[in-house]
């Protein structure tokens, strides 16, 4: 697998890095990219979820970062990297539906913000990228995990229409409620020590509010193209 210039020589190593709150379309635009370009794909977000799942199947205590510090390299994670069907597994068992599921969501935060956690992931998702050929999607890829990434892209869209596609993808949920969760967890992402909400100073920042996703794939492969 590797990305062709448009002179047939193939330029293996290549990394994307894709950051940007919820609902600004990173896994979407993530996927469509690896899928057009023959790339893998990583969801970070994913791992962090799947990390979640696990601590409240433990019922280990949220309010208490030390014990979840204490057990955050127990869990075995494997990530399955290909963009048309991404897996997500925890000691063998398959995660990807509850992992989405409210109570995860709920406890998300208060997971990835323990550093223990952070430093055990950010390990584990800079040996998955490896030699690259990969596009990487999370809050601190272009920051903390791929400084490197030949490019690094942060989405944003309106809080309006952030709220209104989670809505549309959850049943029986509200804008007004997605709107609200939403806010929490970015206050609850951006409030921690270090900030995996923070831009990298050399990413390239694309507002989706009114962009379809096939324009907003467009976009970075052209970004990709100008880079290569
Ligand atoms: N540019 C876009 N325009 C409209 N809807 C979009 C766009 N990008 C993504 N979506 C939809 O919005 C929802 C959230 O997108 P997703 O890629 O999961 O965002 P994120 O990974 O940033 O949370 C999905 O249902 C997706 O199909
Ligand atoms: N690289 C990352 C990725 C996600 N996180 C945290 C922050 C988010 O609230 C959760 C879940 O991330 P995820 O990308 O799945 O969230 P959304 O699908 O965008 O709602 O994990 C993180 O701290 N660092």
């Amino acid at each position: 697998m590797g990305f062709q210039r448009e002179q047939g020589e193939a330029v293996t190593g290549l990394v994307v890095a894709m950051d940007g709150p919820s609902g600004s379309g990173k896994s979407s635009a993530s996927r469509g990219v690896a899928k057009a370009l023959g790339l893998r794909y990583l969801d970070t977000g994913a791992m962090y979820r799947a990390i979640t799942w696990w601590v409240l199947r433990e019922g280990v205590d949220l309010t208490d970062p030390g014990m979840i510090a204490a057990r955050a390299g127990e869990p075995v994670l494997e990530m399955g990297t290909d963009p048309g069907a991404p897996t997500v597994a925890v000691g063998g068992v398959d995660v990807a539906g509850p992992i989405r599921g409210p109570e995860v969501t709920g406890a998300v935060s208060a997971v990835s913000a323990v550093p223990e956690v952070r430093r055990r992931l950010v390990a584990e998702q800079r040996a998955i990228i490896g030699a690259g050929d990969i596009v990487v999607e999370g809050r601190d890829i272009g920051t903390v995990v791929a400084p490197d990434a030949l490019l690094k892209v942060y989405l944003t869209a309106s809080a309006e229409a952030r709220a209104l596609r989670r809505a549309a993808e959850i049943a029986g949920s509200s804008v007004e409620a997605q709107q609200a969760d939403m806010a929490r967890r970015d206050r609850l992402d951006s409030t921690r020590t270090a900030d995996p909400l923070a831009m990298a100073a050399d990413a390239v920042e694309l507002d989706t509010t009114v962009l379809n996703l096939d324009e907003v794939i467009a976009e970075i492969l052209r970004l990709i193209k100008e880079r290569t």
